[in-house]
């Protein structure tokens, strides 16, 4: 296992791989999950990519530090992680709160971004009102007491029949993030407006959603992939929240097809 410490938190991360010489690519999780979830995107990836995954501050392995965040604080630790792994110019792809990691990565610390994945996620997600009652029912009776509602917006109804074992697993990570991880992060999403800050974006970005996704549904995504000068858009079939769980090969396959128009760019402008 790596661990390091960034802005004074240990941060839980994973290096595959070497940075220098092959393209990188960064996953950014979403609320309530660990960097497990990539495994079946990341063996398909991993010997063409070098790799980073990492669990956000409050989540997985990683310190919960000092708790509510601002969206600030996880864009810092992203940025301090890649600057202490040598990575420039990566390939950041992010899921849900991840994607706003990235877009805030984007807009903070440029040198660090050559593309954007976008993933169920966008430039606003929620309002005030849906993630005070959500943290004020997480802070009364934990995240068990709500993991029901969670979990029907990150799987589809077929996934939550069939992989019964594999969703138990799951219902376990989620029930495990530390409450105070979990509603400090909340915090942070509650509190970011990314819609001008998306206007500005001049990297080559995607957006990429389930189109069951019940957390940032596709009409939400596709606004914000509007927003983004030249963004692509893409809606992965039979998947809900997390594709990279329910449709982990259709996922990887477009994020190598979007991979590879950024060498084809390279090549026109040569
Ligand atoms: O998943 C995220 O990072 C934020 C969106 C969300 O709250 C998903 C859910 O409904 O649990």
């Amino acid at each position: 296992m790596q661990f390091a410490n960034i802005n004074g938190i240990t941060l839980h991360y994973q290096l595959i791989g070497a940075p220098e010489g092959k393209p990188v690519i960064v996953f950014s999780n979403s609320l309530g999950t660990d960097f497990r979830i990539w495994r079946d995107v990341i063996v398909r990836l991993a010997g063409d990519f070098a790799i980073v995954t990492y669990d956000k501050r409050g989540h997985g392995l990683s310190d919960i530090g000092s708790s509510p965040y601002r969206m600030d604080d996880h864009v810092a630790d992203l940025a301090g992680l890649l600057d202490l792994l040598n990575v420039k110019d990566a390939i950041i792809c992010g899921l849900s709160v991840g994607g706003l990691i990235a877009q805030g990565l984007y807009a903070s610390r440029p040198d660090l971004v050559r593309a954007l994945i976008l993933c169920d996620t966008g430039h606003k997600i929620g309002t005030d009102d849906l993630w005070n009652s959500r943290i004020s029912a997480i802070e009364e009776n934990g995240i068990a007491a709500i993991s029901d509602a969670i979990l029907e917006r990150w799987f589809t109804q077929k996934y939550r029949d069939e992989e019964t074992e594999a969703f138990a697993g799951y219902r376990n990570m989620l029930c495990r993030t530390p409450v105070a991880g979990y509603t400090g992060t909340a915090c942070a999403i509650r509190d970011t407006d990314f819609t001008e800050g998306a206007k500005r974006i001049a990297v080559p970005s995607i957006g990429i959603v389930g189109d069951q996704d019940g957390a940032t549904p596709p009409a939400l995504v596709e606004e914000m992939a509007k927003l983004i000068p030249g963004a692509r858009y893409q809606v992965v079939p039979n998947a809900g929240h997390l594709p990279c769980i329910e449709q982990p090969v259709v996922l990887t396959d477009v994020i190598r097809a979007f991979i590879d128009t950024l060498s084809e760019d390279n090549a026109t402008a040569h």
